[in-house]
């Protein structure tokens, strides 16, 4: 699969290929953070303190109920409890209410929303509960003590106006209004609410014999029985309504259904923290997989990197080579253009240059130049009777031996043919020139054999001179024309001499 991919982008253009790169790697560090963030989305603290609130709003429940009993049974000093609970009861159900969407669960939200319609019902019942219990209570407390400090005073001077008769009755029937009072705070009943009645009008009716604060007493007496006649049923009424809102099963239910969404926030984290691990292997299978591109990529750059390295080398020893044979070749054709490819002595052109730069000198140190124009006798018969190659060795023979008779500094040249000239710089006398001319003479002479012929030959030498400034005025060809001149004269003279040109210039 990624072998295909690969093709794929290697067909594509190398800045789409860095887009599309640069897309996946972002696409693939976006689903590893999504993954990341899936698994990471379960605040346990959260959950713990959801379940701290439920359980504590089930204990002030249970106060609230236990308030509303202590109520029912007059234990109740006030009903200040019975509201004390519901700010903090309020609090909690708020902090309930911010957790449900932790939850992403319906039916929490549905028990939530039923728990707080019971509780807002539960509250508007215990504040009616609230109103009714305190009268209730006050009857209650205020009829026994009441009846029995009633009797008592019948039984003195409250009865000592009354007849026996009447006061015996209407302590009976107070007894009776009491028990039957109990009984009806106990269970009220519509039978016993009729005979409390009874027996109100029975005593109401015997009233007439008695002081006035006897009836006084008996009318209030009369009077918190019927606040408890009334009041009892109706605060066990509300009791009932209370007990009906059922706050603590809605509770339970809460509480269920936020455990079980937290379950099930809990299972699907661990999904994803399967989804997350199977990613990452995918991940690391990516990476391992481009790493190995990546080793081959620099294997091949580095095996061409090799190549290029090779070949630059060989290039440069080419070169190297190449530029060396140029320079061999330039320095043969220097020397070609500046020797004789015979005998190897200077040329004419190079001759030129030396006799101007030696006229040059000799100006500039008012020194004398001479010039020996040298043309050989009896050569053309070397070549007519032994060839060509007798006639080139006999040149060569004659160069090598009047070089070996000149100083280092003096220039010894071939002109072509049979033809030489010496040059010499800086000559003190002519008699110094005229010794370096017999000696080339000489060494001609010398030349006897050839190629194991033997030969003869001579030269005919014509020498001029110049001297100082003059030289350079006249010219170099000046200065070879009238040794030229010379040499012609000491053939005509015989050969095998040399001939002063009459315009040589010694010094003064
Ligand atoms: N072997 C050989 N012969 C050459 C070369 N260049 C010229 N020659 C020959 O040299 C001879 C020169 O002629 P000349 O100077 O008249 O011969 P010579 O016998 O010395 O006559 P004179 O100068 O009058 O004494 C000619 O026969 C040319 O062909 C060369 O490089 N090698």
């Amino acid at each position: 699969m990624f072998a295909v991919l690969a093709r794929r982008l290697e067909r594509l253009g190398s800045r789409r290929r860095l887009q599309l790169g640069l897309a996946g790697v972002l696409a693939l560090i976006a689903v590893l953070a999504f993954l990341f963030i899936r698994t990471e989305a379960v605040d346990i603290a959260a959950q713990n303190q959801v379940a701290l609130n439920l359980r504590e709003l089930e204990k002030l429940d249970a106060e609230w109920d236990a308030s509303i009993v202590r109520a029912h049974i007059g234990r109740a000093a006030d009903n200040r409890r019975l509201t004390a609970p519901l700010a903090r009861m309020h609090e909690l159900t708020a902090r309930l209410q911010a957790a449900l969407p932790m939850t992403h669960s319906p039916a929490a939200a549905e028990a939530f929303q039923r728990l707080t319609v019971a509780l807002a019902a539960k509250e508007q019942l215990a504040a009616e509960f609230g109103r009714r219990t305190p009268p209730l209570r006050t009857a209650l407390l205020y009829l026994p003590p009441a009846v029995a400090n009633l009797k008592t005073d019948l039984a003195g001077i409250g009865g000592a106006l009354a007849p026996a008769r009447i006061v015996l009755r209407l302590d009976a029937s107070l007894n009776d209004l009491l028990s039957q009072i109990l009984r009806y705070n106990l269970a009220p009943t519509d039978k016993l609410a009729a005979r409390i009645a009874d027996t109100l009008g029975d005593i109401e009716a015997q009233e007439i014999a008695f002081s006035p604060a006897v009836v006084d007493t008996i009318d209030t007496i009369a009077r918190q029985s019927r606040v408890v006649l009334v009041n009892r049923p109706l605060a066990n009424a509300l009791e009932a309504s209370i007990a009906a809102t059922r706050t603590a099963e809605a509770m339970d239910q809460l509480g269920r259904e936020y455990d079980r969404a937290f379950d099930a926030v809990l299972l699907e984290r661990e999904r994803y923290r399967g989804w997350l691990f199977a990613y990452s292997a995918l991940l690391l299978v990516l990476l391992a997989w481009a790493g190995t591109r990546l080793r081959r990529s620099y294997r091949i750059i580095g095996e061409v990197n090799q190549r290029l390295k090779a070949a630059n080398e060989t290039l440069e020893q080419r070169v190297a080579e190449r530029t060396a044979e140029l320079q061999a070749q330039s320095k043969q054709l220097e020397l070609l253009a500046q020797h004789d490819s015979l005998t190897g002595l200077v040329n004419v052109r190079q001759l030129t240059r030396l006799l101007d730069h030696a006229l040059v000198r000799a100006s500039r140190r008012g020194t004398i130049v001479v010039v020996m124009f040298i043309d050989l006798d009896g050569f053309k018969a070397v070549n007519d009777t032994y060839g060509h190659g007798t006639g080139d060795v006999v040149l060569q023979e004659v160069a090598r031996r009047v070089q070996a008779r000149l100083r280092a500094e003096d220039a010894l040249a071939r002109l072509g043919g049979d033809e030489f000239v010496i040059l010499l710089e800086e000559v003190n006398s002519p008699e110094g020139a005229l010794r370096v001319a017999q000696a080339a003479l000489d060494a001609i002479r010398s030349v006897t054999r050839a190629n194991g012929h033997p030969v003869r030959i001579s030269a005919s030498i014509g020498i001029a001179s110049v001297r100082g400034r003059d030289g350079v005025e006249r010219g170099a060809q000046a200065l070879l024309a009238q040794a030229d001149q010379a040499m012609y004269q000491a053939k005509q003279a015989g050969k095998g001499v040399f001939v002063i040109s009459p315009q040589a210039e010694w010094a003064a």
